[in-house]
């Protein structure tokens, strides 16, 4: 077991300022669960949070590590093992089909291409989505685009996996379909999911959720106490 100390994603005196304009504060925060959402208002600062664990941005003032490596100063090393889905799949998807997408991930741990080619395949098919791995992406639905750049994000077998409002472009359908995908290969696979949410159904299936407001976290606990402190302080 590792020390709390070392383990999993920890936050020490960590402030993030924009300027003079501080976005976010956090004092003191340890994660050690596998299943962790991060709710709050637009603008509250989740998705500075969830941007910190890999190192994407940077925090002003403190640290942030997982599993004792420095976001900044290793940060390599910890974007090797934390995976980042953004809200938007246009971003990540660069390629002209998803099968050269996922290909692309894996130029670096995969130097035979007919191995890389295998390998690409395999995680499509994981995800329920090999019929699509020769059309053009620029093509596919949100939801299949969605689908292609978890799975460009997965081939690289993360341990961690920070997700951004990744369902906010989905139908209920592709949403619920999405989120059990995520659900089932983290359980299989035994891969840490962080995911902001303004769904507050899947903000629930967590072990354990932050509520993030004016650059604070003003709420951390268990799903039901956090949203039920969430609905309380929103209601008009
Ligand atoms: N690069 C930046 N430069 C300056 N201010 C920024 C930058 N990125 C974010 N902010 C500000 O930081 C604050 C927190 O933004 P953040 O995107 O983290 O919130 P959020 O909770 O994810 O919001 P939403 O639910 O709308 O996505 C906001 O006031 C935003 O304007």
């Amino acid at each position: 077991m590792t020390s709390p100390a070392s383990g999993g994603i920890a936050f020490r005196g960590v402030r993030v300022f924009a300027g003079a304009r501080l976005l976010l504060n956090v004092p003191d925060l340890q994660l050690t669960e596998t299943r962790i959402t991060v709710i709050g208002p637009n603008g509250g600062g989740k998705s500075t949070l969830l941007q910190l664990v890999n190192g994407l941005v940077e925090p002003t003032e403190g640290y942030v590590s997982v599993d004792g490596q420095d976001t900044v100063d290793q940060g390599r090393a910890v974007r090797q093992r934390t995976g980042f889905v953004f809200s938007s799949p246009a971003a990540q998807l660069v390629m002209p089909t998803p099968l050269e997408d996922v290909e692309l991930s894996l130029r670096r741990s995969l130097r035979d291409t007919s191995k890389r080619r295998a390998a690409a395949l395999r995680c499509l098919t994981e995800l329920g989505i090999a019929e699509l791995a020769e059309r053009s992406s620029q093509e596919l639905s949100s939801g299949q685009q969605q689908l292609v750049a978890l799975a460009t994000v997965l081939a690289l077998r993360p341990q961690i996996l920070v997700l951004d409002e990744p369902t906010t472009l989905l139908d209920l359908v592709n949403a619920q379909r999405f989120n059990q995908r995520v659900e089932k290969l983290g359980q299989l696979h035994g891969i840490t999911t962080i995911t902001a949410t303004h769904d507050l159904d899947l903000a629930a299936r967590a072990d354990r959720t932050l509520l993030v407001h004016d650059g604070r976290i003003i709420a951390d606990g268990p799903p039901g106490d956090v949203i039920s402190t969430y609905r309380h302080r929103s209601a008009v």
